[in-house]
């Protein structure tokens, strides 16, 4: 509480709690979101039950143990980068609810797109040439179901993040590199960043096994992430400040055979409606 008076970044004093060897990130930030929580009850009235706080921190993920427990499934830690912050994890989804999403949204692709620098429109883009579908909050029991658990895994509320977005690739189709951070910088992000802020994680839910290719690739560091139905990459788009990270250059690369199935989920830092 001293330090939060004293105007400390809670994310850092969190950082050096977990760093000093005697808290878990997890129990460090439980006790500055409490201490936060505290703070702003303390000299103003009690907060309405109507009033959304957004969280200030970074989402994450325990990494306590090797297995990791939602309320209604325990996934597993299969890889681990610490710079930039890229996870695995196995069994987030049975196969059952793979399929009950994929089957959910049927024959409604429509090819993808990608936002416009300049107005932030949607279009057509040559380096993007899956096809995509959205799932709306509210459409289906399977995807709430499923949100739910990236919430917990993630400690991030679900108002703050975008709708599950399928994307489809079948031989030939893939997603170049590219950056899933919204770029203050442009005229055409600026309209996106403002309904909800940044994108500071990603969720990659594999939905299909892909008999060849279509790996999820990081070029500038080198790897490579194979589909496997039922595992979820995770990565953070940004630093602990919420700045870009230009680490995070990824792409879809081209499927050779098979269909590969992904839903995307971002976690953004502010409720997206
Ligand atoms: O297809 C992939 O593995 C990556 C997809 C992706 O990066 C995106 O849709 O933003
Ligand atoms: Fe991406």
């Amino acid at each position: 509480m001293d330090n939060l008076d004293r105007a400390c970044n809670p994310l850092d004093m969190a950082n050096s709690m977990a760093g000093s060897g005697q808290h878990s990130m997890a129990v460090a930030r439980a006790a500055i979101d409490e201490a936060l929580a505290m703070r702003a009850g303390a000299g103003a009235a009690a907060p309405q039950a109507s009033v959304f706080v957004a969280p200030q921190q970074m989402p994450y993920i325990d990494l306590e143990r090797n297995l990791v427990a939602a309320p209604d499934r325990v996934a597993e830690v299969l890889f681990v980068l610490k710079q930039p912050q890229i996870i695995l994890l196995g069994n987030v989804l049975s196969d059952e609810e793979c399929d009950a999403i994929i089957a959910h949204c049927g024959t409604r692709y429509t090819r993808s797109t990608v936002t416009g620098e300049a107005d932030g429109s949607s279009m057509v883009h040559e380096g993007r040439t899956s096809e995509m579908a959205f799932i709306r909050r509210g459409e289906a029991e399977v995807a709430e179901r499923i949100e739910r658990r990236l919430a917990a895994l993630a400690h991030w509320p679900a108002e703050c993040s975008e709708p599950f977005q399928l994307q489809k690739y079948d031989a030939t189709q893939e997603y170049r590199p590219h950056y899933d951070w919204l770029d203050p910088d442009s005229s055409g992000h600026r309209s996106h960043l403002a309904r909800g802020g940044q994108r500071l994680a990603t969720f990659i839910l594999y939905l299909s096994d892909v008999e060849q290719g279509g790996g999820t690739v990081f070029p500038g560091l080198g790897l490579e992430v194979y589909p496997k139905k039922g595992s979820a990459l995770w990565f953070l788009n940004t630093d602990i400040n919420h700045q870009p990270d230009k680490r995070t250059l990824h792409g879809g690369a081209p499927v050779v055979s098979g269909t590969k199935i992904i839903a995307n989920k971002w976690l953004r830092q502010g409720r997206y409606g």
